[in-house]
């Protein structure tokens, strides 16, 4: 539904276009999101995010690359053929870009009265959709009268209102409290659902992705580094960048006097500290007692948290191995071979 081919975006400061001015925010980028899924893409302040959904409906037109929306590619039209393909591309936004004169029906409306649509067949449009978003009572009031929820609400209603295939979603939840968001996330997944739109967001929150995607792109200095189910990658991210991602949104890491004492390079007298990550049956195997049983270490657990991730159940450790240099080593293999992501985050030396 959403095709993005080898895109990339140069910003060139007013007036020049000279390459040491020039900033590129996104390089070559590949992504294809099918019908009917929902797709984040996630990274970091600066790295790309809104460059990259701008693209998608020419907001922002790619420097180089395709863009193609339900078959279309857009990247080759101009003027009214783009306005007219737009029709099919919703937006919401961080900040809800309302307009405050307007009442609620009047911001839903207006995309309609600018297709040229007649008043009554608005009307048979844009009452369902304050419905769908659970504000009927509110038609006549003015954004100024809404919560913040209530205004995204408004904003979403908006970008359904000309029947659109896509729904591009920037930031659109980072405004609101935890509470809200949830809510907001449970009326889109409720409309991916109901309608099979195809949802791109971007965030920098990993519960949006967690809540609501099916699929996960990272995106890092413009490039997108990473793309994976999101089962998959709450369970094993393939880069630092994911895990560091991860490992804040799980709040999981070593304590502040281990990371101090932690060497990367293992010593004559040193154990190892290990991250372990387990999904699917390793969950409910006792892993730990048959280390320390068949590979004769000691474990010493640091952390610990087992997460639901959609349908999979993620479980997480930091601990260190103790024992000797063959034994431990031993165990990360047995570790390893019973598919769990292991990673070793550093050596201490052993008090004894
Ligand atoms: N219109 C512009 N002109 C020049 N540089 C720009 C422009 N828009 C964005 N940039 C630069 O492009 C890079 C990517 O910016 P972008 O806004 O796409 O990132 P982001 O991931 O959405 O960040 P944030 O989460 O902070 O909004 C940044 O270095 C930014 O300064």
């Amino acid at each position: 539904m959403i095709r993005l081919q080898d895109v990339s975006k140069t910003y060139y400061p007013k007036g020049r276009r000279d390459a040491s001015s020039a900033v590129t925010a996104l390089k070559h980028a590949d992504l294809h999101v099918p019908q009917g899924q929902i797709h984040g893409v996630i990274g970091l302040s600066g790295a790309g995010k809104s460059t990259l959904i701008r693209c998608v409906n020419l907001l922002e037109r790619p420097t180089t690359g395709t863009v193609t929306v339900d078959g279309q590619e857009l990247t080759a039209l101009s003027g009214a053929a783009l306005n007219q393909a737009r029709h099919r591309i919703g937006m919401i936004f961080q900040h809800f870009n309302l307009l405050t004169s307007r009442t609620v029906f009047a911001n839903v409306s207006l995309p309609l009265e600018l297709m040229g649509m007649k008043r009554s067949e608005i009307r048979e449009r844009v009452t369902p959709l304050l419905e769908l978003v659970g504000l009927d009572d509110k038609a006549r009031q003015y954004p100024a009268q809404l919560s913040g929820g209530q205004k995204q609400r408004v904003a979403i209603a908006r970008a359904l209102a000309s029947r659109p295939k896509v729904l591009l979603c920037d930031e659109a939840t980072s405004a609101l409290d935890p509470q809200t968001t949830g809510s907001i996330l449970d009326l889109l997944r409720d409309i991916n659902r109901k309608l099979g739109l195809t949802i791109l967001l971007i965030t920098h929150e990993m519960e949006v992705v967690k809540s609501i995607c099916h699929r996960v792109s990272l995106i890092s200095d413009g490039e997108l580094v990473e793309e994976a189910d999101v089962g998959d990658f709450f369970t094993a991210p393939q880069t630092r960048l994911g895990r560091d991602f991860l490992n804040d949104f799980l709040e999981l890491d070593p304590p502040r006097a281990l990371i101090e004492r932690l060497e990367e390079a293992p010593g004559p007298n040193s154990h190892p500290v290990v991250r372990l990550a387990f999904s699917g049956d390793a969950v409910s195997t006792p892993l730990i007692s048959r280390l320390a049983r068949e590979c004769s270490v000691d474990v010493s657990i640091l952390q610990a948290k087992v997460e639901s991730i959609q349908e999979r159940t993620l479980g997480l450790m930091i601990a260190e191995l103790m024992g000797p240099a063959e034994k431990t080593r031993e165990a990360l293999d047995y570790l390893e071979s019973h598919d769990l992501q292991v990673e070793v985050l550093g050596h201490v030396q052993r008090d004894d």
